[in-house]
């Protein structure tokens, strides 16, 4: 019987469908030193973002061989050292579009957040100050979005916010086919410097490494807000807080820190930044959607294997 470990949860009738299968399932975080023991167990890991799947991990499954298949569910793989696992023979695989439209919401949600001062609102009335007055606040319809990364949750957040009235700038790798022309692409400098809210859609590799920094703080608008919903560590969080603090920003909403679960404190406690932890993909829908597509993933890969064996 093949057999599956789930570190960081997964849908409910997701697994029901594995066990339906015939799969041996066991839902359980291990932290490190014990995920070395069991790895060597088990044929597949289904993980979020919190276990890492690093180098010592497979060097260790790589001892009994039996380790197969690694599934993120989710989209960002940087827990896990995808091309020394695919070397050794180890599939990994993630689910790129079942949590886009949970992500955009969330974006678009932290925009209105800090166009309204909501947490600053709820802050001084949670103090018993009638703040009124002082909370004026803006709107984003007729304001500039610009986007960094155009993959699915980026032109996800663009269409909502276009239908919101708001002009979208991106910047991309690529330069992306847009028929109806409502979205320009525009130079990663020609964004900070026009952009009302900026928000990062990026992967976390070398190169976006920091690209967040004292520079580009400095070149943004000082009326204008920064979103990070993508990964910690793009961010040079002490600049942000710096660029924040002597008015380079108006404010920032972060979801993805450095160093999780223990983000920095100035920017949990700052009243100009509002902070959630990690929850772009943590809807009801977006968790449904991607532990179905888990369980296909699963599900296709030994039935392929049983296939490839047999000759057919
Ligand atoms: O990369 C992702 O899919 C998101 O950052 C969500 O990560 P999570 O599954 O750990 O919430």
């Amino acid at each position: 019987m093949k057999k599956i470990l789930i570190t960081d949860g997964m849908d409910k009738n997701a697994i029901e469908i594995l066990l339906n299968q015939g799969f041996d399932v066991e839902e359980k975080f291990y932290p490190e030193e014990e995920l070395k023991e069991k790895i060597k167990e088990v044929d597949v890991i289904i993980v979020r973002s919190a276990t890492k799947i690093r180098q010592n991990i497979i060097d260790e499954a790589l001892k009994t061989g039996r380790l197969k298949l690694v599934v993120r569910g989710g989209v960002g793989l940087d827990n896990i050292d995808v091309a020394y696992a695919k070397a050794r023979g180890i599939e990994v695989r993630n689910t790129p579009c079942a949590s886009s439209n949970a992500v955009a919401e969330l974006v678009l949600c932290e925009m209105l957040v800090l166009a309204r001062n909501v947490k600053l609102a709820n802050l001084t009335l949670q103090e018993g100050v009638w703040a009124k007055k002082k909370l004026k606040g803006t709107e984003i319809h007729g304001k500039t979005l610009g986007l960094i990364g155009f993959g699915n949750i980026a032109r996800s957040l663009a269409e909502k916010a276009n239908n919101l009235g708001m002009n979208v700038i991106y910047n991309d790798i690529v330069e992306h086919i847009d028929a109806r022309e409502c979205f320009k692409f525009a130079k990663f400098e020609e964004i900070i410097e026009k952009a009302d809210y900026i928000t990062v859609h990026t992967p976390l590799t070398e190169d976006t490494k920091y690209m967040f920094n004292k520079e580009v703080f400095k070149n943004m608008k000082e009326t204008a807000f920064f979103i990070n919903c993508a990964r910690g560590g793009i961010v040079q969080e002490e600049d942000l807080l710096e660029a924040i603090n002597t008015n380079e920003i108006a404010g920032a909403a972060i979801d993805c820190f450095e160093n999780e679960p223990q983000p920095i404190e100035g920017l949990l406690n700052h009243p100009k930044v509002t902070v959630t932890p990690h929850i772009g993909a943590s809807t009801r829908e977006a968790q449904e959607r991607i532990g179905l597509e888990i369980a296909d993933i699963v599900i296709n890969y030994f039935t392929c294997i049983l296939v490839n064996a047999s000759g057919c």
